[in-house]
C-alpha cells in the first residue's frame, strides 16, 4: 500500500490561450479542471496504474467538494478531511508551445486538530513495508515541520517515507532522515544554498544528501531528464522527445512512476525507467496530466552511470 498526504492540495484549473498577452482581456481556447496538489496527483498516476493507493487531503469549501467529486469519479481512493478554510484553487494558463504560467494560491494553515485527524488517517492505513508520501507546499505560517511529523509516524509504524515538497518544509524535512525525497533542481539549489548548473554539480549535490543521511534522491531536471542517487551509485534518465502539451504533474508522475518501479517491479533502477516514461507521459497529456498506461513506453527512456554523462551543461539551466 502507499499512502500519499497533501497538506495544501488544490483545485487545478487548466485555460489555453493563443498566446498570452499581459494586461489584455483574453478568451480561453479550451479549460479543465482537475483534482490537484502534489500527493493528489501520485495518487491519481498510481491508481490509474492499478496500484494499491490512498489519498488523504484537507478539503474545506466548494473547491474541496469538487476537487473530492474528481477523485470520487476517477475512483481514486482517498480520505478526504473536512477542514474550516477553503482549499485552494491554482490556474495553469498554456500555449502552444507547452509554454506554461502558473498562479498557485498561498493556501491556509491548518489546525492542529485538523493534522492530527490526517496524520491519524495515514498512520490507519499503513503498516511495515508500506509507503507514505508526503507532498507539496504547505500554507504560509504553517510550522515546517509538519511533514517531517508525518514521515516520522509513518517510520515508527514501520513504513517507508518519501518527500517531495519545498523551502523550509524541505529543509525540516532532510533532517528527519527520509528514505526517498524528490525535489527538482531548483529546490535541490535552494535547500542546499548551491547553484547547480552541471549534471556534475547535480550529481555532487546528491551525493551530498546521500552520504549524510543515506537515503535515495530522485532529482528531477526538466526537459533534461531526472538523476537518481543512492549508495550503489549515480544514474542520469532521459525519455524520448514528445510534443509537450503541459508540464504542470510531470514531477509528480515521476515520483509515482518511481515507487511503481522500485515496489512493484524491484530495483531503483527500474524506478528510474519507469518514473520518466510516466513523466514523458504525462508532460504529452493535456491539464495536470496522469500518465495512461498505454501512453507509457520504458523502453524508449534512456539510462546512463552519471559519471559517464558528467559536466554536461543542463538545457535548462
Ligand atoms: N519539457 C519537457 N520535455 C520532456 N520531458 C519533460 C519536460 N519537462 C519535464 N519532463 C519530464 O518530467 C520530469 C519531471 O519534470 P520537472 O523537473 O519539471 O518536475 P517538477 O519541477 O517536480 O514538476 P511539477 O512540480 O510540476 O510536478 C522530468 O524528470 C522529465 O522526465
Ligand atoms: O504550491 P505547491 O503545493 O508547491 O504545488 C501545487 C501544484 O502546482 O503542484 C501540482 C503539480 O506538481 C499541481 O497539481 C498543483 O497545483
Amino acid at each position: 500500500m502507499i499512502a500519499t498526504v497533501t497538506l495544501n492540495p488544490s483545485l487545478d484549473r487548466t485555460l489555453r490561450v493563443q498566446s498570452l498577452e499581459r494586461g489584455e482581456v483574453q478568451r480561453a481556447l479550451y479549460n479543465h479542471t482537475d483534482p490537484g496538489g502534489k500527493g493528489v496527483n501520485v495518487a491519481r498516476a498510481l491508481s490509474a496504474h492499478g496500484v494499491p493507493v490512498v489519498t488523504v487531503l484537507p478539503a474545506g469549501g466548494t473547491t474541496g467538494a469538487s476537487l473530492v467529486a474528481g477523485l470520487v469519479e476517477a475512483g481514486v481512493d482517498h480520505v478526504a478531511v473536512p477542514v474550516q478554510s477553503r482549499t485552494r484553487a491554482n490556474v495553469s494558463i498554456v500555449e502552444p508551445d507547452g509554454t506554461t504560467t502558473k498562479i498557485n494560491e498561498p493556501g491556509v494553515p491548518l489546525t492542529s486538530r485538523e493534522l492530527k485527524a490526517i496524520t491519524d488517517a495515514v498512520i490507519a492505513r499503513v503498516g511495515p513495508g508500506d509507503w507514505v508520501v508526503t507532498a507539496g507546499s504547505i500554507a504560509p505560517g504553517q510550522d515546517p515541520e509538519v511533514y517531517a511529523a508525518i514521515g516520522r509516524a509513518a517510520r515508527a509504524a514501520g513504513a517507508h517515507w518519501a518527500v517531495d515538497t519545498s523551502g523550509v518544509a524541505l529543509a525540516a524535512s532532510l533532517t528527519a532522515r527520509p528514505d526517498l525525497v524528490k525535489p527538482n533542481r531548483e529546490e535541490l539549489s535552494e535547500v542546499l544554498g548551491v547553484e547547480l548548473r552541471t549534471l556534475d554539480d547535480v550529481v555532487e549535490a546528491c551525493d551530498g544528501l546521500v552520504n549524510g543521511n543515506g537515503l535515495t534522491v530522485v532529482c528531477s531536471l526538466g526537459p533534461d531528464g531526472a538523476l537518481l542517487v543512492d549508495r550503489h551509485g549515480a544514474w542520469h534518465g532521459t525519455g524520448p522527445r514528445v510534443q509537450v502539451e503541459n508540464t504542470v504533474g510531470a514531477g509528480d508522475a515521476l515520483l509515482a512512476g518511481f515507487l511503481y518501479g522500485l515496489t512493484v517491479e524491484g530495483s531503483a533502477q527500474d524506478g528510474l525507467r519507469s518514473g520518466i516514461a510516466w513523466a514523458t507521459a504525462a508532460v504529452a497529456t493535456p491539464g495536470t496530466g496522469v500518465p495512461a498506461p498505454d501512453r507509457v513506453r520504458p523502453d524508449d527512456v534512456h539510462i546512463t552511470e552519471a559519471a559517464a554523462a558528467t559536466l554536461t551543461h543542463l538545457e535548462s539551466a
